[in-house]
């Protein structure tokens, strides 16, 4: 696949809904339709359908196994429908969260295990994984306070969940940054958003030196 494939990653609160409106609007001028800006849960019929069954506040009785699967269902079709046919005609997929997200919230938040989620994702990615990766770094405190303070849309099942889990996802990201340095870069996302958006193109092109 000659396209290029890159992940936006983060805790609640983080600003990646931000940052890739901001980036996303610079990009499209460039690339118009050869850019896919898309995100997980979701990004088409079916896994907005999962989505919405996943993050409703009234399914509070969701199996911690049952959230894993679901959000590796809409993984896959995500993959399937919208990302691999993209990056086969060489356009350029930036998605809001891929399967690290899966191991940072359910394998360390929920507690079900990293490995274990890596691998149940096996069989939903096939081996297909980013070709760059940003994560933006929040302390959960702040990721918290900021979507309190500021959300005016729904707040979700994952964003009510306690101080402790919100700090297990970091601690976890943390861990997958340093294990896949290659491939994750870090940015500190507690700065002013026009920092961050400075911080984050600047690593963005040392990947891709002609991106914008
Ligand atoms: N650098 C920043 N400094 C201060 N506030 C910010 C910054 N970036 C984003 N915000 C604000 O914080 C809130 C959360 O931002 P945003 O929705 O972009 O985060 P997110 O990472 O997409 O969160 P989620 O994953 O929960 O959807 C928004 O109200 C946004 O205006
Ligand atoms: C892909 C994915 C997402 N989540 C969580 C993370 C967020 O709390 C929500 C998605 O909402 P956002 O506002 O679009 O960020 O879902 C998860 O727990 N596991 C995953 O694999």
């Amino acid at each position: 696949m000659n396209g290029k494939f890159i992940s936006f990653e983060g805790p609640d609160g983080a600003g990646k809904t931000s940052v890739l409106q901001a980036i996303g609007q610079e990009l499209s001028v460039k690339y118009g339709d050869d850019l896919v800006l898309t995100r997980e849960p979701g990004g088409n019929k079916i896994s907005e359908s999962i989505r919405n069954i996943i993050l409703d506040s009234a399914n509070t009785e969701m199996d911690a196994r049952t959230e894993a699967l679901l959000y590796a269902a809409a993984r896959r079709q995500h993959l399937k429908e919208t990302v691999i046919p993209a990056l086969e005609s060489g356009k350029i997929v930036i998605s809001d969260r891929y399967v690290d997200s899966s191991i940072a919230y359910q394998g360390a938040g929920r507690s079900i295990g990293e490995d274990e989620v890596w691998q149940m994702n096996q069989f939903a990615i096939d081996g297909l994984e980013p070709d760059l990766t940003v994560y933006l770094d929040i302390e959960s405190e702040e990721g918290l306070r900021r979507i309190k303070t500021y959300r005016t849309d729904e707040i979700n099942r994952l964003d009510v969940e306690d101080l402790e889990f919100h700090q297990r996802v970091r601690s976890s990201y943390l861990k997958l940054a340093k294990e896949n340095s290659d491939r994750i870069k870090l940015v500190d996302a507690s700065q002013p958003l026009e920092k961050v958006l400075i911080a984050v193109k600047a690593t963005m092109l040392q990947k891709y030196p002609n991106l914008f």
